[in-house]
């Protein structure tokens, strides 16, 4: 199964997220992140893709642990996402060949262009608070192309790391 991260910065009332612009979800608005690559783990997978893919330092230790997320697809487990939220930033935010970035208020939060999951789980994460969920797409590859079906969620969780 795929790890992958998600990177939520919050300044204010605001939260900054990006108009993927390739790759699983091209076209919808998420937060920064990505596949984890080998022999870094998975908070360096965060602090990287966000940089990469909009050009702000996070900061590592201050990035607040808020969701661990399984994307299902046809019963089988396709991507373990870890969820971060931070409010520590260095730099403005710039497009790349991966993303535009964009920052939102927190309440109009574009959900009708994100995954359809999103709006059962990021509006608690944007909140203060920790998930765990599980996310049921069925309808064969891409995942981006299936139906989302199904899912189960758990609130105000704790994480090992
Ligand atoms: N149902 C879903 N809801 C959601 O909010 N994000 C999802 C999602 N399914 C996948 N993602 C996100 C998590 C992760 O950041 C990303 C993985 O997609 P990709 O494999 O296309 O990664 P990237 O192309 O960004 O990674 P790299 O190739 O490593 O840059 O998609």
């Amino acid at each position: 199964m795929i790890e992958g991260t998600l990177c939520f910065v919050v300044d204010d009332d605001e939260v900054l997220l990006i108009e993927k612009r390739r790759g699983l979800g091209e076209g919808w608005y998420n937060g920064p992140g990505g596949k984890r690559e080998d022999g870094e783990t998975i908070r360096e997978c965060a602090v990287r893709e966000t940089r990469e893919e909009v050009g702000i330092d996070v900061d590592t230790p201050a990035l607040s642990k808020a969701g661990e997320l399984t994307f299902r697809l046809d019963g089988d487990p396709q991507i373990h996402c870890h969820v971060f939220r931070t409010h520590r930033f260095d730099g403005d935010p710039r497009p790349s060949e991966e993303a535009r970035p964009k920052w939102f208020a927190i309440d109009e939060v574009p959900y009708d262009r994100m995954w359809e999951d999103d709006r059962h789980w990021l509006p608690g994460v944007l909140d203060g608070r920790t998930v765990d969920g599980t996310f049921h797409f069925e309808g064969g590859e891409p995942l981006d192309e299936a139906d989302f079906v199904d899912y189960d969620i758990e609130w105000d969780v704790s994480f090992d790391e």
